[in-house]
């Protein structure tokens, strides 16, 4: 078996684990499980690379602990048993990082600090200066506070998001199946796909949404947030955390995606592949041209009209004269706001509105095209 250079090369990882492969079939954090994933990621380190560790698993340690049975329904209640979870299982990783020299750090992220400027830059400046002290950061949604607007629900996307912000070289995402099968692995007849180069390899692919027990999103959310790291030129590998230490030492097992895009250092490409948008922004055909041929911002002026309900700082799509979505973006104006801007150049704006209004309606940092 020759070993993927993509994986024995790369200088920078971020693994994911997913609750299915931390806790034991009764609830509850197994510490084995957490003690043979931490051996592997030192070992990676040993290596000379640095790790980024995503792990699911607060509610699912916080089943046990609080006599649940399995994961409560309500948000609420979910909030609750994360925090009493969170704790546990970053202390678990804290005590099996020590035994090899190693420092824990908890970075606890909703989907707004990946995603918004401001907090975008805030959340990659710890993230590089934790991995400039040599620590490895141990990286979670902040499900205490992360309602169900503002939340990923799943930490395969946010695992994407995180590869992409600290400029990893490779994705492994580990969960309770050894690899992306062509249909629901317990029907037989199905096999393992060993190498994903594009779109066209998965067509024909059945992928569940429904996960394990403790797990959510099932493949549905693995599938996309290989979409979103191998778009934004990362590698991904998806196996089980049993086949963690032959996946991170280069052996070809589970299923390869080959990265499709090039290396983009750009926190844009979720809005494309992982986001709901929440309206739309009509654009006359000027505007439309200037967006899409020659980068520029979307001005008040080439806006014709608005649908939907969003907030200044929401994801909506951009769309011309011909009703096609040529960009999605984030907005900065509310969409009560938006009539009142139609049509008008930022000195009109300025005039009527006041300083502020002859701000840009989609800056062009913030958004990315169709
Ligand atoms: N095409 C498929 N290939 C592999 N697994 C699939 C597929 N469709 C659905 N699944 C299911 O997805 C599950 C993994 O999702 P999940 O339980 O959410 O994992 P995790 O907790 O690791 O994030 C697998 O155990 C499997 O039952
Ligand atoms: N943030 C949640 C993750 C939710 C979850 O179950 O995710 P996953 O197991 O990756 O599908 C937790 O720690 O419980």
């Amino acid at each position: 078996m020759t070993a993927r250079s993509e994986v024995t090369s790369a200088a920078r990882v971020v693994v994911k684990v997913g609750s299915s492969s931390l806790t034991t079939a009764a609830g509850g954090i197994d510490p084995d499980a957490v003690r043979r994933l931490v051996d592997v990621l030192a070992a990676v380190r040993a290596r000379g690379a640095e790790v980024v560790l995503v792990s699911s698993g607060a509610i699912a340690a916080g089943l046990a602990p609080l006599g649940l049975a399995k994961r409560p329904r309500g948000l609420a209640a979910q909030q609750a048993v994360a925090s009493v979870g969170q704790g546990l299982l970053v202390h678990r990783y804290t005590e099996e990082l020590a035994r090899h020299g190693l420092i824990a750090g908890q970075v606890l992220l909703t989907v707004d600090d990946v995603t918004r400027r401001s907090h975008y830059k805030n959340a990659h400046q710890t993230l590089a200066e934790l991995l400039h002290l040599g620590v490895l950061p141990v990286v979670n949604e902040n499900d205490t506070v992360a309602t169900h607007e503002i939340r990923f629900g799943d930490n395969d996307r946010l695992a994407a998001l995180v590869a992409q912000m600290v400029h990893a070289d490779l994705l492994v995402l580990l969960s309770d199946v050894d690899g992306l099968y062509d249909g629901h692995p317990s029907e037989p007849g199905t096999s393992m796909l060993t190498d994903v180069r594009g779109e066209a390899d998965l067509a024909g692919v059945r992928i569940g949404s429904v996960g394990s027990a403790v797990g959510t999103g099932g493949m549905v959310t693995k599938v996309e947030a290989a979409r979103i790291a191998t778009g934004a030129g990362i590698p991904v590998v998806l196996t089980s955390a049993a086949n963690a230490e032959q996946a991170l030492g280069g052996d070809a097992v589970g299923t390869l995606f080959h990265a499709t895009g090039k290396r983009r250092p750009t926190r844009l490409l979720w809005l494309a592949h992982a986001t709901e948008p929440k309206g739309r922004l009509l654009l006359d055909a000027g505007a439309a041209r200037a967006v899409v041929s020659r980068g520029a911002s979307l001005l008040a002026a080439g806006l014709t009209g608005a649908e939907g309900v969003f907030e200044a700082g929401d994801p909506v799509d951009l769309v011309d004269p011909a009703g096609v979505s040529v960009a999605r973006g984030l907005v900065n104006f509310d969409a009560s706001e938006v009539p009142g801007l139609l049509g008008k150049s930022s000195r009109a704006l300025l005039a009527e509105f006041g300083k502020g209004y002859d701000r840009v309606v989609v800056h062009r940092d913030d958004l990315v095209l169709l």
